[in-house]
């Protein structure tokens, strides 16, 4: 069986879906997730867009060795400069370029001619291989661009050293036939086109990205990219959980393996989903809530007589297992070690300390704490930055009524460490809640984005809040969960926050950016 390449660009591509914004920290629990799941590369970010996005991929590059990690650049000497001092420690230093090649891009965007183009590609292609041994060169907007000039512009592109061509669909636009027989086009016409892999990059903008990426492999693709859940910008890339699915299902038909440890699919799916902010819909191919789930008596009947009737994927082939009771208040620190490792969590200790009071607190309130409660407690835990100036929440009230008002009172320690209380009122609860945290911080906060939603299943399932603010005027998103609404509404305001104060305070190193 032949062999493709998975190119995981959860943290880049995936990161440009509007409203997600992760953190250090977020990045490098995903990225390592994504080394469990088997990727052979992935995109950890865009070095030289922004200081943070710059320590994250350096962070991700010096810590990851399972698999390759790449960062993105344009055709310009300082993006490479950037990326090469973040990704120069990786195990396997590998660079992605692009540069626009179809009419569209060249004339309004770029403002070249294609001459131009070619020149300013193969310039920067060869630029980038006397610091990389492996540089990915992609024609942005392939779909749209003339195939000859394709031919041309790649024939060079691969004599300046590029190893890896990418043929993107970056608007979405094409159809499994044209675009496979595109990469026939290309494979038939560039004459030096053995000496690299090909590789597809499908948008969902028409939903046709998975069909895109598997009609690619079929005529020469032997990279893949996407991300989990199929993140992105605009409507999204191709869904790698759902590429890699089904190439296994279909084995009959494609005849291709990855090396993705499907049985991490699930949770892989579940961390970026909490950390972006982007819920999974329950229909969702592969990772949704009602993706294994038989709803119709006839369907139910032909499941128990024979559970192949109606379902092609077991559930335990992508991870999914039944929601299990695990730990209760009697449990100890060992047993929730334990529980936290076998979630796939490495905790040091004043972490495992933090975790463990939350879940404390959690079974004094809650029946029953099941695994996803779990991994809501030690992602929450992991991702947050220890000892940074912060706002905490001491305590809330709110009082609410049919014919009254809602107020709120919240005692809050600032980040230098002064306690203060306040309360004020709103239309509802938690803006009541808001309006106070509001004149508690010393920023003009606005809220853009709310979203409620659960974590498991049953009348005492842990609510979680995802938010997008402006704070001073800048975008910040922040998440919180708590067995009470209001409880987590509050800790996703100051979540997020939280998070600006970070940014405010990290020192910024003038050599890199
Ligand atoms: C298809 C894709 O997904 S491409 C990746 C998209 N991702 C992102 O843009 C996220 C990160 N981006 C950023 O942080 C910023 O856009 C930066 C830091 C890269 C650049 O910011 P700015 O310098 O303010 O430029 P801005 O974003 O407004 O415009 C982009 C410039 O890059 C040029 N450009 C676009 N693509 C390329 C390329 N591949 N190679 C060279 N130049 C390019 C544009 O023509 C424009 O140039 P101009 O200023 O001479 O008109
Ligand atoms: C940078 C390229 C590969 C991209 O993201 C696109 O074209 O969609």
């Amino acid at each position: 069986m032949a062999h493709v390449n998975v190119f995981d660009t959860t943290l880049r591509d995936g990161e440009q879906s509007a409203g997600v914004n992760l953190n250090r920290l977020e990045k490098i629990e995903i990225a390592k997730q994504l080394e469990r799941l088997g990727v052979d590369i992935m995109e950890a970010g865009f070095p030289a867009s922004s200081q943070e996005d710059f320590e994250a991929v350096k962070e991700i590059a010096d810590t990851i060795r399972g698999c390759s990690v790449t960062g993105l650049a344009r055709a310009h000497k300082r993006d490479i400069d950037i990326a090469w001092e973040a990704l120069k420690g990786g195990a396997e230093p590998r660079l992605h370029i692009f540069l626009a090649t179809s009419p569209i891009h060249m004339t309004h965007k770029l403002k070249k001619t294609p001459d131009e183009v070619v020149q300013t590609a193969v310039e920067a292609v060869a630029y980038a291989k006397e610091k990389f041994p492996y540089v990915q060169w992609s024609a942005e907007d392939a779909c749209r661009s003339d195939y000859d000039f394709l031919v041309h512009i790649i024939e060079k592109v691969i004599d300046a050293g590029a190893s890896v061509i990418n043929l993107p669909d970056t608007v979405g636009y094409t159809t499994p036939d044209e675009y496979g027989r595109m990469f026939e086009y290309i494979k038939a016409n560039v004459p030096n086109i053995d000496r690299v892999i090909l590789s597809a990059h499908c948008h969902d903008d028409l939903g046709m990205a998975v069909s895109n990426s598997l009609s690619a492999i079929e005529h020469g693709a032997r990279q893949i990219e996407g991300t989990i859940n199929g993140i992105g910008e605009r409507a999204g890339n191709a869904a790698l959980e759902e590429i890699a699915v089904a190439l296994q299902i279909r084995q009959d038909r494609f005849n291709f393996q990855t090396n993705m440890v499907l049985k991490e699919i699930k949770r892989t799916s579940d961390l970026v989903s909490r950390l972006t902010g982007m819920m999974v819909p329950g229909n969702k191919a592969v990772v949704g809530r009602n993706a294994f789930a038989h709803e119709s008596g006839i369907h139910q009947d032909g499941v128990l007589k024979e559970a192949s009737t109606y379902e092609i994927i077991t559930p335990a082939m992508v991870g999914i297992d039944s929601n299990r009771m695990v730990l209760g208040k009697h449990s100890g620190r060992h047993a929730f070690k334990q529980k936290a490792v076998e979630l796939g969590f490495e905790l040091n200790e004043s972490k495992l300390k933090e975790a463990f009071e939350s879940f404390k607190n959690l079974t004094g309130k809650k029946k029953e704490v099941t695994d996803d409660d779990l991994f809501a407690i030690l992602t929450d835990t992991q991702t947050e930055y220890d000892d940074q100036p912060k706002y905490e929440m001491k305590a809330f009230q709110v009082q609410y009524g049919s014919i009254n008002r809602p107020t709120a009172t919240v005692l809050l320690t600032r980040p230098d460490g002064e306690e203060v209380e306040k309360a004020n009122t709103g239309e509802g609860s938690v803006e009541a809640i808001y309006n106070t945290l509001d004149d508690l911080i010393d920023a003009d906060v606005h809220l853009k984005d709310y979203q409620l939603s659960s974590v498991g299943k049953g009348r005492d399932a842990l609510a979680e809040v995802h938010v997008q603010l402006t704070v001073d005027g800048v975008p910040a998103s922040g998440r919180g969960s708590a067995q009470d609404v209001l409880e987590a509404s509050a800790h996703a305001f100051l979540n997020a926050v939280n998070r600006t104060l970070y940014r405010k305070h990290q020192p910024v190193q003038e050599a890199q950016v």
